[in-house]
């Protein structure tokens, strides 16, 4: 087993951080101390200070008898001895004698003393000392830095090792935890790199994630696969009901088409031509143009109907209404079934001659067809009547010079003229007057 394949339990890394907290601590403490020291040290100086003008009060003053080269030696062992920047002596004949270290650098804290016994006067400057001059005076400490520097640096090889061993393996566990992705699979423990060998319980979050992650991809996937038969089942319903609608508008239209036309013969219902004649006699009246109206009714249907049947009575009014659909084929023709065996056309811009033309075309066609009636009373009367199916035809026109109130006394002036063809024998054209 090589070295790096022993797993580092959280509990041994985390005794490990509180030894690296500890030797912070240590460091944080052994500074104090040195700075402490230095303070001292500061204060002790100016204590010396204070007790050069004690210890060197009698050379001083005995060397003042003496010539100025022995004051100059004697200042020059006193800034030795005590190792000051610069000592200065004012003798009682006012001379000035002064002797300096020469150092450069920051000057420390300076005294002025009176000698005693008229002496004159001793003004001294102490030496401000660096911290690399302390250490070079001071063997202790010296090995107090070194101690501080050892277990400052002890401390970063262990914060280092502990970031290695522990925290970038849980930041990896936290960067995959923001990056997670139910429907992706889960990537195992692919996320550790080959040579990294996390801690047990790193490696057993990392499993319970996968875990989670497996479960929660396995409900997802559930969870769509359903959305998605929702989804299709919601096309099927939609397919269905717009199949129910387009069936709805179908029968909405047959129904629209059933409420305008007649279900027998597929011309326009009665309504239908009254809205008709409504607007067609609005405009007329408006353009003073022309508009005529015809009303037909097959002769003796009752009399064809007992004959042949009912069901031959209906092919017969639908031969008709074809009959009149083909010859009245302008937009603006309306053929509509007024009910029973009576049918009307609306001819706009057509006068009475016109229109009374017209029916002369429309019999002429009846007559072409020859359908047999096979039941008219004076059929055996011999050149009264030939045994065909006829019409009998009232026409009343609009037209300049003979203008109607209403488009409803046009209508009856048409019923009157039919009813006038009817009582006149039939088969025949009539023009209302
Ligand atoms: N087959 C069929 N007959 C109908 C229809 N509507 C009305 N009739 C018949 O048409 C006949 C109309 O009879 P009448 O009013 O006496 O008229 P007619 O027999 O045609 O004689 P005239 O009109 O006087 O020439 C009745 O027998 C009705 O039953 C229908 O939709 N189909």
């Amino acid at each position: 087993m090589t070295p790096k394949a022993i797993r580092i339990s959280v509990g041994a890394r985390t005794l490990l951080a509180l030894f690296v907290l500890g030797l912070l601590l240590s460091a944080v403490s052994a500074g104090w101390d040195l700075q402490q020291d230095v303070k001292r040290r500061s204060q002790q100086l100016v204590q010396d200070l204070d007790a050069i003008p004690l210890i060197y009060a009698s050379p001083l003053l005995h060397s003042q008898g003496q010539s100025q080269e022995a004051m100059q030696s004697l200042l020059t062992t006193i800034l030795r001895q005590h190792e000051l920047r610069s000592i200065e002596l004012l003798t009682r004949s006012g001379e000035q004698i002064r002797a300096e270290s020469g150092e450069v650098g920051e000057p420390g804290p300076s005294a002025e003393f009176a000698l005693s016994g008229g002496g004159g006067a001793l003004k001294v400057q102490a030496q401000r000392l660096t911290l690399m001059q302390m250490l070079q005076h001071d063997a202790l400490l010296r090995s107090a830095l070194g101690h501080l520097l050892f277990v400052v640096l002890l401390g970063l090889l262990a914060a280092v090792l502990l970031d290695r061993w522990l925290l970038r393996q849980l930041r990896r566990l936290s960067d995959e935890a923001h990056r997670f992705e139910a429907t992706m699979p889960p990537q195992s423990l692919s996320w550790l790199e080959p040579e990294d060998h996390g801690p047990q319980e790193v490696l057993e979050l990392e499993r319970a994630f996968a875990h989670v992650h497996s479960t929660l991809g396995g409900e997802l996937q559930r969870e769509q696969t359903r959305g998605r038969q929702l989804r299709d089942e919601m096309v099927r319903q939609h397919q269905r009901l717009a199949e129910v609608e387009r069936s709805l508008e179908a029968k909405r239209r047959e129904l629209a088409a059933l409420e305008r036309h007649d279900a027998l013969t597929g011309a326009c219902n009665r309504r239908e031509f009254e809205v008709a004649l409504r607007r067609e006699f609005k405009r007329v009246q408006r353009d003073q143009g022309r508009l005529a109206i015809a009303v037909l009714d097959v002769d003796h249907l009752r009399l064809y109907n007992e004959r042949h049947g009912r069901a031959a009575g209906d092919a017969l009014l639908k031969r008709l209404a074809d009959l009149l659909a083909e010859q009245f084929q302008r937009d603006t023709d309306v053929v509509a079934r007024l009910g029973g065996e009576e049918f009307v056309v609306l001819m706009p811009g057509l006068d009475i001659r016109l229109a009374q033309e017209r029916m002369e075309t429309v019999r002429d066609a009846l007559r072409a067809l020859a359908l047999s009636h096979g039941a008219l009373p004076d059929s055996n009367a011999a050149g009264l009547h030939q045994d065909w199916v006829t019409v009998s035809i009232g026409v009343a026109a609009y037209q300049p010079g003979r203008p109607y109130l209403s488009s409803q006394s046009m209508l009856q002036a048409a019923d009157e003229a039919l009813y006038l063809a009817k009582h006149t024998g039939r088969d025949r054209i009539c023009l209302a007057s």
